[in-house]
C-alpha cells in the first residue's frame, strides 16, 4: 500500500495545544492511516532556516524544518497572512502586497521542497494543505518528484476578479496546475476557481473537474467538504457533561442559559459584528435580559500581524463597553476568554448551551459549527446559529442561517433559538447530525485519496 504524506505548514506535533481546524482535522486523518507528517516545526530559529527534526509517535513519523526570524517573518506573517490570508477572505482592502515577503513565500516553499523531495518514493501519495503551500507542487516536481501530490484549500476561493487583484496572481495561483488534484471546501469555491481559470488563465473546464491550463496541462479540481471525528467529538461531549470542569461552568450560570462562541481571534471570525448583534439582541428583546449569558472563548491567533493586534484591542474595549452598559451586580451579559481549550473542555461547554453562535464573514468550512452539533444531547440539543458565508451552511440545513453584516437579523435569531420548542431543536439537529455522522474526517479523507488515486488515468 503507497505511504500518505501529509505536508501542512501547521503540524499538530503531540503534546501540543492547537486551536485551528487544520491541524485537528490532520490529526485526525492521519491517526487512522499513519504515515509522514511535513511542515514547519513552530520553531523560530536564531540563525537560518532549514534545521530538521524527525519525531514518531505510533504510526506517525513527524518530520519538521525549523524557520529563520527572517523567513517567519517574510512567508508567515508576510505573504501567507497579510497578503494571501485577506485576499481568499474577500477583503482586498486588508491585502498587503509586498514583493520582499512574496521572495520568502517562494523561497520557504522550495526550502520545504528540497528537504522533502529526499525523502519521498515514486509511489508515495503526497497531499498538500493550503494556502501557504500553493508553489509546493511546483518547486517539488522541478525535484524530480514524480509521485501523485494532491492539493486542499481550507479556506474559500474567492471571486475571479479578486483573486486578479493581487499583483503577479498567476506565479501564485498558476503553479496549482502542477497538482494532480485540487481540491475545495464547497462547490461554489470549485466554481469561482474554474473562474478564475477561464477568465485570468487562459484555460478551460474540459469536464467532470476536468481542468487545462493556458499551456494544455491537465488537472483535477472537487469539491470536498472538511469533516470532524464525529464518534470521538459524541463520545468526548458525553463524557464531558460529567465532568468537574463542566459541572463548575454550569453551577456558574445560577440557572441562566449560556450562549457560546468559539473562534480564533480573526477578523474574517465575525466577532465585533456578533458582539454588536449581542448588544442588540439585549436592546430589543428586554425581557431577555439576566436570562442569558453569552460565553466567547476566543484564542489570541496570528499576534504577529498587526490587523489582528487592532482586533484583539477593538474586542476587549466591546466586551467592557457592553457589560458595563448592560450588566447587573449579579449578571455578566458576555464572558470574553483569550485561552486555549482542549476538546474535553470545550464539548462539554458545547453541550451545556442552548446555542452556539458561528457567525464568520468569510470562513472555509468553520469546524467549531459541527463540533457543537456533534456535542449535543440529542434528546435536548442547543440550536445553531449559522452564517450564510460559512462553508459549513452548505451542508447543516438546520441551523438557523443568517447573514453576520445584519446585526438585528443575527439578534431575531438568537432570540428565535432562545424561544425554540424543544422538539424543533430535536428535528433541526437530527438532519446536522445525520450529514456530519456520514461524511465524518475519514470519509472526507478517503474520498480526497481515492480521487486522487484515480487521477492520471
Ligand atoms: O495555523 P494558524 O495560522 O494558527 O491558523 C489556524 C488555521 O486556520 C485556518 O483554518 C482553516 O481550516 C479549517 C479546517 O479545514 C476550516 O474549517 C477553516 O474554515 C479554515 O479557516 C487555516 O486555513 C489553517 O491553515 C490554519 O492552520
Ligand atoms: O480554545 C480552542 C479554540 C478552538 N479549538 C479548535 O480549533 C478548531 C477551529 O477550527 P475552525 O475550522 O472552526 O476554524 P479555524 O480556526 O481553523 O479557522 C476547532 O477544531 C476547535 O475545536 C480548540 O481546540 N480550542
Amino acid at each position: 500500500m503507497s505511504r500518505l504524506v501529509v505536508v501542512s505548514n501547521r503540524v499538530a506535533l503531540p503534546g501540543a495545544s492547537q486551536s485551528g481546524g487544520l491541524a485537528t482535522a490532520l490529526d485526525a486523518a492521519l491517526k487512522e492511516t499513519g504515515g509522514l507528517w511535513f511542515g514547519w516545526s513552530g520553531k523560530v530559529a536564531r540563525a537560518h532556516s532549514g534545521e530538521v527534526h524527525r519525531e514518531a509517535h505510533g504510526e506517525i513519523t513527524y518530520l519538521t524544518v525549523d524557520l529563520s526570524r527572517e523567513d517567519y517573518e517574510g512567508y508567515y506573517n508576510g505573504f501567507a497572512n497579510r497578503t494571501l490570508w485577506p485576499l481568499l477572505h474577500f477583503r482586498l482592502d486588508l491585502v498587503d502586497y509586498n514583493a520582499m515577503t512574496q521572495a520568502a513565500y517562494r523561497g520557504v516553499n522550495a526550502l520545504f521542497a528540497e528537504k522533502l523531495a529526499k525523502e519521498l518514493r515514486d509511489d508515495d501519495i503526497v497531499w498538500v494543505h493550503d494556502y501557504h503551500l500553493f508553489p509546493l507542487a511546483q518547486e517539488l516536481r522541478k525535484r524530480g518528484v514524480r509521485a501523485r501530490i494532491g492539493f486542499f484549500l481550507h479556506v474559500p476561493f474567492p471571486s475571479a476578479d479578486i483573486v486578479a487583484g493581487l499583483p503577479h496572481h498567476e506565479k501564485t495561483f498558476g503553479a496549482l496546475s502542477s497538482y494532480d488534484l485540487v481540491g475545495f471546501q464547497t462547490e461554489r469555491d470549485l466554481e469561482r476557481f474554474q473562474d478564475y481559470i477561464r477568465l485570468f488563465r487562459g484555460g478551460r473546464v474540459a469536464g467532470q473537474g476536468d481542468l487545462r491550463d493556458h499551456d494544455g496541462r491537465q488537472f483535477v479540481a472537487a469539491a470536498f467538504p472538511i469533516g470532524i471525528d464525529a464518534a470521538a467529538i459524541e463520545s468526548l461531549a458525553a463524557t464531558a457533561a460529567r465532568s468537574p470542569v463542566t459541572k463548575r461552568m454550569h453551577a456558574s450560570l445560577n440557572g441562566r442559559a449560556l450562549a457560546i462562541g468559539v473562534d480564533r481571534l480573526d477578523y474574517s471570525k465575525g466577532l465585533p459584528e456578533r458582539f454588536r448583534a449581542i448588544e442588540r439582541f439585549f436592546e430589543r428583546h428586554a425581557d431577555q435580559r439576566g436570562k442569558m449569558t453569552y460565553l466567547q472563548i476566543a484564542p489570541v491567533s496570528r499576534g504577529g500581524v498587526a490587523s489582528y493586534r487592532a482586533l484583539r484591542r477593538e474586542l476587549e474595549q466591546y466586551a467592557g463597553h457592553i457589560n458595563g452598559a448592560h450588566a447587573e451586580p449579579d449578571w455578566t451579559p458576555v464572558r470574553y476568554v483569550n485561552r486555549t481549550y482542549p476538546h474535553p473542555a470545550l464539548t462539554g461547554f458545547y453541550r451545556l448551551s442552548r446555542m452556539g453562535l458561528v457567525t464568520p464573514l468569510r470562513d472555509g468550512m468553520n469546524l467549531v459549527a459541527k463540533e457543537y452539533v456533534a456535542s449535543q444531547d440529542g434528546d435536548d440539543p442547543g440550536a445553531l446559529v449559522l452564517s450564510i458565508f460559512a462553508g459549513a451552511a452548505r451542508e447543516l440545513d438546520g441551523a438557523l442561517l443568517v447573514n453576520p453584516f445584519d446585526s438585528d437579523g443575527v439578534s431575531d435569531a438568537i432570540a428565535a433559538a432562545m424561544a425554540m420548542p424543544r422538539e424543533a431543536r430535536r428535528e433541526r439537529w437530527q438532519s446536522m447530525i445525520a450529514r456530519i455522522r456520514e461524511y465524518d474526517i475519514h470519509a472526507w479523507r478517503k474520498d480526497f485519496l481515492k480521487t486522487l488515486a484515480a487521477t492520471r488515468g
